[in-house]
């Protein structure tokens, strides 16, 4: 089968919560973690790139973004899809609207890209131009404190015109209502009219697919959204048969929590197996005592340990405004990839279940995972991966949304 959908993701879980949607339809997919290189051509239908580029400087997440497109381009992508959070996790600096302005350079002048983070089967919908989580919007939800992208304003149209000079509109709910043919003449209005950023509203898959079913008719658009709008336009591609599950490999358990999300604070809360809580300001002055003294946890833990760096945004708060933000983000990061990497090479683990974004693309990029396939799925958005590390061996991975996953995931994501 030939490359259909090239997905460029700014987060590893965000990339395998397509990967888990485009699973769930019985098209095959593929993870690639960071830029890949060009070589190749994977036989998946929909390839996803996994970057670490969400809350990269703007120049950083431009460059890989635009190298992972032309890789896609040239591997022969008939579409090309940025992935961006449902929460449209980003800060005035960017990195949704810089990126998307790249793409729209490499697809030509006259391009524009539309799209919407709207993800109905997460509870993320869009009207007005609205983002709402559940029934609260985006800056009343948790997501307003994320330790990373706050995100204190629900009004999309506005939040996305501060990361770009290009013009934004929106198109309303009654326009996705009445079907692809009065979506695609807006949007080809507003590209008459100079608008480049399309932001779609949204409150069901059905307007995700009218939505979808518009893009097919104009092949020049960059598409761009979460993974609802990734599953819309996985749909049109129409499935095979349901993919074979795989059973995991035996190994010990293991599960790293570097994730401040609500959900993932109650899910620390309720496991129910032994946990270790990382004193983050010790990483500061001895990271590598640290890292000892938790091996030493995981080493003699019956049952599947937690390692856990989680914690109330006040916490979270005050830890940055002692040691700063991106100090204490990558000391967390670097610790949680250096536990993973020794429980797998000193304590016989070949099951990793990680939660946060952030987190999964340090503890894989630490792990040397450089393909993902999905084995089974965990829960909406949230997939069993496998993957071979450079010694050989094959890792089970789970790399979950902070948001994501029943409070009681950690006891009951294993199979
Ligand atoms: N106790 C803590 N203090 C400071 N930073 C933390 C703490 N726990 C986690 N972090 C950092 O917060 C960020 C959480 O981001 P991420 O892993 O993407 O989670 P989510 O998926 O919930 O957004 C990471 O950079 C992580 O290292
Ligand atoms: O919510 C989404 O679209 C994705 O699952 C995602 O990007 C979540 O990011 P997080 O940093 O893992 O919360």
């Amino acid at each position: 089968m030939s490359l259909q959908l090239g997905v460029v993701a700014d987060d590893l879980t965000g990339a395998c919560d397509v990967a888990a949607g485009v699973h769930a339809l019985g098209v095959d997919a593929e993870v690639r973690l960071g830029v890949p290189d060009s070589g190749a051509a994977p036989e998946a239908r929909v390839v996803i790139v996994a970057l670490k580029s969400r809350t990269a400087p703007a120049a950083e997440a431009v460059r890989d973004s635009v190298a992972s497109a032309r890789v896609l381009r040239s591997w022969g992508a008939r579409r090309l899809y940025l992935k961006y959070c449902s929460t449209f996790d980003s800060t005035d600096e960017g990195n949704i609207g810089p990126v998307a302005d790249a793409l729209l350079d490499l697809a030509g002048e006259d391009a524009a890209a539309v799209g919407t983070p709207a993800t109905p089967a997460a509870a993320r919908t869009m009207h007005r131009g609205h983002l709402f989580v559940g029934d609260r919007l985006l800056s009343e939800s948790s997501l307003a404190h994320h330790p990373l992208t706050p995100m204190r304003d629900a009004d999309l149209i506005r939040v996305l015109a501060r990361q770009t000079p290009r013009p934004v509109a929106g198109i309303p709910l009654e326009i996705l209502h009445a079907g692809p043919a009065a979506v695609a003449g807006r949007i080809a209005e507003l590209r008459a009219q100079g608008v480049r950023h399309v932001l779609l509203d949204a409150v069901e898959d059905g307007d995700l697919d009218a939505a979808a079913a518009a893009a097919a008719g104009a092949p020049d658009l960059i598409l761009t959204g979460a993974a609802g709008f990734a599953a819309a336009l996985a749909r049109s591609l129409g499935g095979a048969a349901a993919p074979s599950v795989e059973p995991p490999p035996d190994g010990a358990r293991l599960i790293l929590s570097g994730s401040g999300s609500e959900r993932t604070r109650a899910q620390v809360s309720a496991y129910r197996g032994p946990s270790h809580p990382i004193d983050v300001s010790a990483l500061v002055a001895e990271p590598t005592a640290v890292v000892a003294e938790v091996m030493r946890f995981v080493g003699r833990a019956a049952g599947t340990p937690l390692v856990t760096a989680t914690a109330e945004p006040e916490e979270v708060a005050r830890l940055q405004a002692r040691w700063g933000r991106d100090r204490t983000a990558a000391l967390v990061e670097d610790a949680l990839a250096r536990v993973a990497v020794a429980a797998v090479e000193e304590c016989g683990v070949r099951r990793v279940l990680v939660a946060g974004g952030e987190t999964s693309g340090a503890v894989a990029a630490a792990l040397g995972a450089t393909v993902l396939r999905v084995r089974r799925i965990a829960a909406p958005g949230v997939a069993w991966t496998t993957a071979t590390d450079p010694s050989g061996r094959v890792l089970d991975l789970c790399f979950k949304s902070g948001n994501f996953g029943g409070t009681d995931f950690f006891d009951r994501a294993w199979d």
